[in-house]
């Protein structure tokens, strides 16, 4: 069924997603599966850190009463090598050889590194220390950590070096947000598998894959991914499921007015019709409803049209299910080489951002068309060219939205 629709502007749009109230959920998980997942609670040191005065090099744990008189010589009384403990107080003019990282004996107050020493020949339970040192070569304990300090904030994307500070004491679980859960629907009669013969009139379905990637980048987890074809029935019940099964549905295709565009069925029944038409190219027919507490993202198949429209509404609201904000930054920018058609609706542009001096400069990248792709990798930022009867300005000042993982 043909009806109208009403278009709203691409700030109306993300406002009423940013108000949709979103569920964050938590779950506790090994670290070793933590990387990238986002911290539900602060993670505080069990212990201080160091947790022993350890060496800092190779060389000899001597007393500080005994650090003077130089060259001296000193009797070795033990070796420490990393790992290892030492038993009893160092004596007078006694020294432990030890070991980077190893535990220094504990009326220790320097160690003498190993260049500044000479053995003695014949005389293995002596050494010679030629001069001291200007600092202890001692890690205190507590240096790093004291106990109960926040070892990362809640609200933290973990990344590798923050596994590290988690394994140094040995937490092996985590609680993290949820990831939200999002089923993807492609749709398309015309979409074959990659593995098939190229056919005419036949394409190799280009969104999906982007889009499946997109959603784990974005701090998602893609519970189900489904190519249709353009059968009404087959679609919708697709759709009921996924709602029923999913924080958020991504639909790409049958948007527009085609005879198989159930989606505007949908969210025209549904129970929060967001929005079902942008003033905004690429991308005009982005549709966006609430059914049954799931969000349904319905992008364009245009591949650009549907590449903004990840960027520009799926990503910032993906990010709010771990208590994010999004990555895409809206900035100013100069517009740095011309543009010159003019827009019924806002248009936005593929681009590419240089990090100059005088501030961010962007240029158009390639293609402004809703179903180019050849962009894609390039582009690394996003350019708004407001709606106007004359041409922007070369150097205009334009809202820009910088893309992450770009
Ligand atoms: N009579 C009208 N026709 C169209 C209108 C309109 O208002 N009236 N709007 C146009 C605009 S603007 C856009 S954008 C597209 C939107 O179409 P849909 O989002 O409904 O998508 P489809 O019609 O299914 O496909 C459009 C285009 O994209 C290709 N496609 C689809 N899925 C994929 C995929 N997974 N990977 C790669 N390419 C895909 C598809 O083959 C089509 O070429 O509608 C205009 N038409
Ligand atoms: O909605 Mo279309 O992508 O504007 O060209």
């Amino acid at each position: 069924m043909l009806t109208r629709r009403y278009p709203i502007s691409i700030d109306e749009a993300q406002a009423k997603l940013n108000a949709l109230s979103v569920t964050t959920d938590t779950e506790t998980i090994s670290v070793d599966e933590a990387n990238h997942r986002v911290l539900a609670q602060a993670v505080v040191a069990p212990y201080a850190y160091p947790h022993f005065r350890r060496s800092g090099y190779d060389g000899y744990a001597i007393r500080a009463e005994d650090d003077q008189n130089y060259p001296k010589v000193f009797k070795v009384v033990g070796n420490i090598p990393a790992g290892a403990t030492f038993d009893g107080p160092l004596g007078e003019n006694e020294t432990a050889r030890i070991m980077t990282g190893a535990f220094v004996p504990e009326n220790a107050g320097k160690v003498i590194m190993l260049e500044q020493t000479r053995e003695i020949e014949d005389d293995p339970d002596h050494v010679k220390m030629l001069v001291t040192e200007k600092h202890s070569n001692i890690t205190e304990v507590g240096t790093e950590f004291a106990e109960g300090a926040q070892l990362i904030a809640k609200d933290t994307e973990l990344n590798p070096g923050g596994l590290a500070i988690l394994a140094a004491f040995g937490i092996q679980n985590v609680t993290v947000y949820k990831r939200p859960s999002v089923a993807i629907i492609t749709t398309g009669t015309e979409l074959m598998q990659p593995d098939e013969p190229l056919q005419a009139g036949k394409i190799y379905n280009s969104n999906g894959p982007m889009i499946k990637q997109l959603v784990t980048e974005a701090g998602g987890e893609v519970t189900s991914y489904e190519q249709l074809i353009d059968d009404t029935d087959l679609l919708k019940a697709a759709l009921k499921k996924a709602i029923a099964e999913n924080d958020m549905v991504i639909t790409d295709g049958a948007v527009s007015v085609g005879d198989f565009d159930f989606v505007a069925d949908a969210a025209r029944n549904a129970d929060n019709l967001l929005f079902n038409k942008l003033k905004m190219r690429p991308g005009s027919v982005t549709t966006a409803f609430v059914q049954d507490n799931t969000i349904v993202m319905a992008l364009s198949g245009n591949p650009g049209a549907c590449f903004t429209g990840f960027y520009l509404y799926v990503e910032p609201l993906l990010r709010r299910f771990t208590n994010q904000a999004s990555r895409v930054r809206k900035t100013t920018a100069t517009l740095a080489a011309a543009y010159h058609k003019t827009n019924g609706y806002d248009r936005v542009l593929r681009s590419t951002v240089e990090f100059a001096a005088t501030g961010l400069k962007v240029y158009p990248n390639g293609s402004d068309q809703s179903g180019a792709l050849g962009n894609l990798q390039t582009t690394t930022c996003l350019v708004k060219i407001p709606h106007s009867t004359e041409p922007i300005a070369l150097n205009a000042e334009v809202t820009t939205w910088l893309l992450p993982f770009k």
